[in-house]
């Protein structure tokens, strides 16, 4: 197994067939408000993130994996990647200050221009393999793929105190993964920070790319709030096979 005795930097995740994922798990969860960021809790008896990497090495694109986590945690990974048996191989990354760092940082891992490189948030245990899939399948076309779903609420815009219907079926909630060629995302990535990059295709865009959609799926939540463990639990009942 690659882990975190591999600090960061000096070597780099080699890929069979050019297809990288990097997972972001740099974050505090400060909404969750848990006493161990939202990534390591347990769904099922299994933190977190470890769902979430599952869900790769399930994939048919059998990315390699890259894992940004914030540098205070490799140790404590180090302990839970015993205590679980847990033994996906994957390269550790420091975290970075806000997701678009952490991003940067799994990015600077991967040379190869030719590759495919997903972005998946590692509080995003329930994403299933297909869905990676098709990302990747899209990406290799045409460069971009981004997971989401239509909307399934009527949905408002407020403008200056007024509130006006949108076209529900043009809403689209994004998701991840967000797959891109990795010549395009690193040159996305070299953009200075902006405050509304919440995701990987909001950068890519800015750098100018179209953002081609793939279909996600209700139940790839994300987890963010303390109730989000126990839906994530309900559904993974109700799909067996996630
Ligand atoms: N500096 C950061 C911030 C976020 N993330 C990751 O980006 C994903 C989506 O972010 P979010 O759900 O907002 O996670 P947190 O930042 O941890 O949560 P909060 O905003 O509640 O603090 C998560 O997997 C999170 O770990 C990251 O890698 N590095
Ligand atoms: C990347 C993302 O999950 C797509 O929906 C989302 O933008 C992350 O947002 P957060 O504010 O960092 O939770």
């Amino acid at each position: 197994m690659t882990t975190s005795n591999l600090t960061s930097h000096i070597s780099h995740p080699i890929s069979k067939n050019n297809n990288y994922v990097i997972i972001v798990a740099g974050g505090s969860g400060s909404r969750m408000q848990s006493a161990v960021p939202k990534q390591f809790l347990l769904l099922n008896g299994k933190p977190v993130l470890m769902h979430s990497i599952e869900a790769f090495e399930q994939s048919e694109a059998k990315p390699a994996i890259i894992l940004v986590l914030p540098a205070a945690y490799h140790t404590y990974w180090q302990q839970l990647i015993q205590e679980y048996s847990f033994t996906i191989s994957h390269q550790l990354v420091m975290g970075g200050e806000t997701r678009f760092h952490s991003v940067k940082n799994g990015l600077n891992l991967i040379t190869d221009q030719e590759a495919l490189v997903a972005v998946q948030d590692a509080v995003r245990p329930l994403t299933a393999p297909y869905i990676i899939d098709e990302a990747y399948q899209c990406a290799a076309k045409y460069g971009t793929a981004v997971v989401a779903v239509k909307s399934r609420d009527s949905v408002r815009q407020v403008k200056e105190g007024r509130s006006v219907s949108l076209v529900r079926d043009e809403i689209y909630l994004v998701q991840t993964p967000q797959t891109f060629r990795a010549s395009l995302l690193r040159k996305a990535y070299e953009q200075p920070f902006d405050t509304r990059f919440t995701d990987d295709a909001s950068v890519v865009e800015q750098y100018g790319a179209e953002i081609k959609l793939t279909e996600g799926d209700h139940s790839n939540i994300k987890i963010t709030f303390p109730e989000d463990i126990a839906i994530a639990e309900l559904l993974l009942s109700k799909k067996p096979q996630l």
